[in-house]
């Protein structure tokens, strides 16, 4: 099957199976083309299918050329017209001559619906199309962060950004048409630039030196802070490797140029599948040297004892959680399609578009497809890490399924607090939800093992300046503990003016925020329980936006504790971290995707690291 029967398949899917367009088509086993080029031209003829509707319409194709659908015509004309080499079939293939044989009149209606629009040239259409179809989201910058594994922000400000204009308030970059760019005052390396600007198609950007990345999703391996002194550092939850590689960036800036790095970031990834993606992303990164990936393992059964981390100073914990909480099911792009023998010149624009389509052989119909049409009914959904959606139809299933996955947090954190040499530690999630947020950081830092070693919540005026100054703090009345654990806490939301979004930019969502805990420097303190000297770790929550936000959905929470000390440390023998997360997750509570990589997999057995 072509790449355009294949994409027009996943566009045609029926809106009741659910998902997004990436996980329509990462999901998807039996794909033949690329994943990547599947998700691209599907994409891209959404982000146009405006513009092409009016295009094929009045060119009248479909009436000539009665064998394509109109979802395929979409397709094809999309990269007859806009793609750098045209129709991606050989010159004799019967789809691409029933397009080319039309040039004359594809051509000029293109340049009519442009000159309709008033735009000067293609890139300007082009512009206009992007800000349209990014719609709420436009209102916010596209972060993106320099990557000093590879490159320098002053390398960039000459190079990728040399004609931005540069605005001194976030506010001010998504109002901006253009190219325009903002330097973060908190997160270093880090930019905001115009959403309409294609970054993708830079060779930075392809190169691995810049990489998307919300601001908020930087804040973990900010706070963590690991400096040479901390030694090695873990990242227990890592695909796709957004925080890992980061991470890797961190650790290597604070060594001398000319100087081998003899830290290590231990990379652990559950499901084997995610940890492919995370692979190629530390490798495109450039942080091979400084990363060992361990796929497939499952970090609450690796022993903190072992040799090999025994100078582990610093984890980063960014596990599953519920995701982006309620938000609307508007996951999959818009696509609007012509209509089929529509006389020249009367266009219907406002016609549901799928009312005429027709089944054509080898096209399913798509009259139930997500895109085109009426807008979603708002649902209670939870989103996993694979943007999986699982609709939650009562508030006891919602209490369920958080309850589940904030003791599987839980147990993260407290099998983290195990590690010998650990100092600090950052626990971050994309929940919107309380329960996964302070209450976990409230409840952990109760617990047998954090009490025994000395877990401390890391104090707001102990973070990094950056967090410090940042002033969306964990919710008081969430955080049991009060006031200082909710200041400990940081929140991002995207509400908050600061420019900061979900995941995926849903709408309805609007509360959505996550705290993340760290803790700070470590000092040998009196344990109040035994009286021992203890080394002293601290746990401060922090609420960030997440991440993948190129369709951005969810939010995230870290936690991060650290220790730092010379004292003799006590063996302990609580059994706090013996916690089988399998066993006490029950069937209910937690996503598909944490229950994939269970199956089939040997996850008792430590599969190594790979370089
Ligand atoms: C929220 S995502 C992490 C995102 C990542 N930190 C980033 O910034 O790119 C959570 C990941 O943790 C993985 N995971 C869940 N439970 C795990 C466990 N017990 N051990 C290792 N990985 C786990 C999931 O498969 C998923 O890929």
């Amino acid at each position: 099957m072509s790449l355009y029967h294949e994409t027009a398949d996943v566009l045609s899917v029926p809106a009741s199976a659910g998902g997004n367009l990436r996980t329509r088509i990462f999901g998807k086993k039996d794909l033949k083309s690329p994943q990547q080029q599947v998700y691209a031209l599907a994409l891209e003829t959404c982000k146009w299918s405006l513009v092409l509707r009016e295009v094929i319409e009045n060119a009248e194709l479909l009436r000539h050329e009665r064998k394509l659908s109109p979802i395929l015509a979409l397709l094809l004309v999309h990269d007859f017209l806009l793609a750098k080499k045209g129709i991606a079939l050989p010159a004799s293939h019967g789809l691409r001559i029933s397009i080319e044989r039309h040039k004359a009149r594809l051509t000029s209606e293109l340049t009519r619906a442009r000159l309709r629009r008033k735009a000067g040239s293609i890139d300007a259409l082009r512009e206009q199309v992007t800000v349209e179809f990014l719609g709420e989201t436009a209102q916010y910058p596209r972060w993106v962060r320099v990557n000093t594994l590879k490159t320098t922000l002053d390398d960039q400000l000459e190079s990728t950004f040399k004609d931005f204009t540069r605005v001194f308030e976030v506010k001010d970059v998504a109002r901006a048409p253009g190219k325009v760019l903002y330097i973060d005052g908190h997160i270093p390396n880090l930019v905001a630039i115009s959403p309409s600007f294609e970054i993708t198609k830079m060779p930075a950007y392809i190169s691995g030196a810049l990489i998307l990345q919300d601001k908020a999703s930087c804040f973990p391996a900010y706070l963590l802070d690991p400096r040479a002194e901390d030694g090695d550092v873990i990242d227990s939850c890592a695909a796709p490797g957004n925080k890992t590689t980061h991470l890797a960036a961190i650790v290597r800036s604070r060594v001398a140029e000319t100087e081998q790095c003899t830290q290590t970031v231990y990379a652990f990834e559950k499901d084997k599948h995610r940890a492919r993606t995370l692979e190629k992303m530390v490798k495109l990164a450039g942080a091979k040297d400084i990363t060992k990936m361990s796929f497939g393992q499952d970090f609450l059964k690796v022993d903190p004892n072992a040799d090999m981390f025994r100078n582990v100073g610093c984890l980063l914990l960014d596990p599953s959680c519920s995701g982006s909480g309620i938000v609307g099911r508007d996951s999959m792009p818009t696509i609007h399609l012509p209509q089929q023998e529509q006389p020249r010149g009367t266009s219907k624009k406002s016609l549901p578009d799928t009312t005429t389509n027709r089944k054509r052989k080898r096209e399913p119909d798509t009259s139930n497809a997500t895109p085109t049409t009426t807008p979603q009914q708002q649902q209670q959904v939870l989103v996993d890490d694979d943007g999986q959606e699982t609709t939650v139809s009562s508030e006891e299933e919602l209490k369920a399924r958080l309850e589940a996955l904030s003791y599987f947090q839980q147990s993260l954190l407290e099998h983290a607090f195990h590690f010998p040499a650990a100092r600090r530690i950052t626990y971050s999630t994309c929940s919107v939800h309380a329960e996964e947020n302070e209450q976990v950081v409230f409840r952990v830092l109760k617990s047998f093992v954090a009490r025994m070693r000395g877990w401390r919540l890391l104090k707001r005026e102990e973070q990094v300046r950056g967090l410090r100054e940042w002033p969306v703090r964990g919710v008081p009345e969430a955080s049991e503990g009060g006031g200082e654990l909710a200041d400990a806490c940081i929140r991002a939301h995207k509400d908050d003016g600061r420019g900061v979004m979900g995941r995926r930019g849903r709408g309805g969502g609007g509360e959505g925020e996550g705290p993340w805990v760290r803790d700070e420097e470590g000092r040998i303190v009196r344990d109040s329980i035994t009286g021992m000297p203890r080394l002293k770790r601290r746990i401060s929550p922090v609420k960030i936006d997440d991440p993948d936000q190129e369709l951005g959905d969810g939010r995230s929470i870290t936690a991060g504790v650290e220790r730092r000390g010379d004292g003799e440390e006590e063996e302990d023998s609580d059994s706090d971290s013996d916690f089988d997360f399998d066993d006490s997750m029950g069937g209910s509570g937690f996503t598909e995707e944490d229950r994939e990589g269970e199956e089939g997999e040997e996850q008792d057995e430590w599969s190594g690291f790979g370089d």
